[in-house]
């Protein structure tokens, strides 16, 4: 579950992207957050994972209130969310396998589950015989696949992913979308920032549209609005 209740954020450049937002979703849910460039899509998003803080307002993911969270607390909330970025940001010196051990590693799960969980995520994601090769040997597709992989071995109950399809093509978006609906059908509550309006019309889920730090629609099963 994620709660936002009344949340501003001001940068220091008195930008407002984030103008009282209150919004639930709950677990399960697939949500799209849309609107233009400069809306305020991934500073929604940011808050989410604590990348950002709120100016005021309170936002909750499932039992935890992020303005109260202790710091020996991080890493149980950092369990609970999985994210996915639109330049993957996977580590190029490590093997595919590494690069997703590597999320596993973090909260110290022995080396027999590390190895079980990491099959079972490159299988789901379709890249088991790449373990071994290298972030640069791989297509841009391939490489988002495995940031997927990365953002679920700790099988989070949220996956947060901003523009996750946004230097792909068609039919490989297409596929990263299955992935992403997969793992929602498993329970998996997913959160997308995206300006792709043929996969938000073809794949009906909620639609988040933000406008200028404005949340001007929350709409179940929309497509894009005619002005996108
Ligand atoms: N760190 C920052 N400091 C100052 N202003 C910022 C910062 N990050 C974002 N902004 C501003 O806040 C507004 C919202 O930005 P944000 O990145 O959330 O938009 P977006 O909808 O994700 O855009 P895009 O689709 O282009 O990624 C923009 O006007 C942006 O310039």
């Amino acid at each position: 579950m994620i709660e936002f209740k009344h949340v501003f954020k001001k940068y220091t450049n008195d930008i407002e992207a984030a103008s009282d937002f209150s919004i639930k979703i709950d677990q399960g849910e697939f949500v799209y957050v849309v609107g233009p460039s400069g809306a305020g899509k991934s500073t929604f998003i940011k808050m989410m994972y604590r990348e950002e803080k709120p100016t005021s307002g309170q936002i909750k993911i499932n039992e935890f209130e992020l303005d109260k969270i202790k710091g020996h607390e991080i890493p149980y909330l950092r369990r609970e969310l999985g994210i996915v970025f639109q330049d993957f940001k996977l580590l190029p010196k490590m093997t595919v396998f590494e690069n997703v051990a590597y999320a596993l590693q973090v909260i110290e799960k022995q080396p027999t589950e590390i190895q079980q969980r990491v099959k079972r995520v490159l299988d789901l994601v379709g890249l088991a015989d790449k373990a071994d090769a290298f972030p640069n040997q791989l297509s841009g597709g391939e490489q988002q696949r495995i940031a997927i992989a990365r953002a679920i071995a700790n099988q989070p109950g949220i996956v947060i992913a901003d523009e996750p399809t946004g230097n792909l093509d068609p039919d490989t978006a297409g596929g990263i979308m299955d992935i992403l609906e997969e793992i929602n059908q498993q329970g998996t509550t997913v959160v997308m920032a995206t300006h792709n309006s043929g996969i938000v019309n073809q794949r009906k889920h909620r639609v988040i549209e933000i406008e200028d730090g404005h949340i001007i629609r929350d709409q179940r099963k929309g497509g894009f609005s005619k002005n996108e």
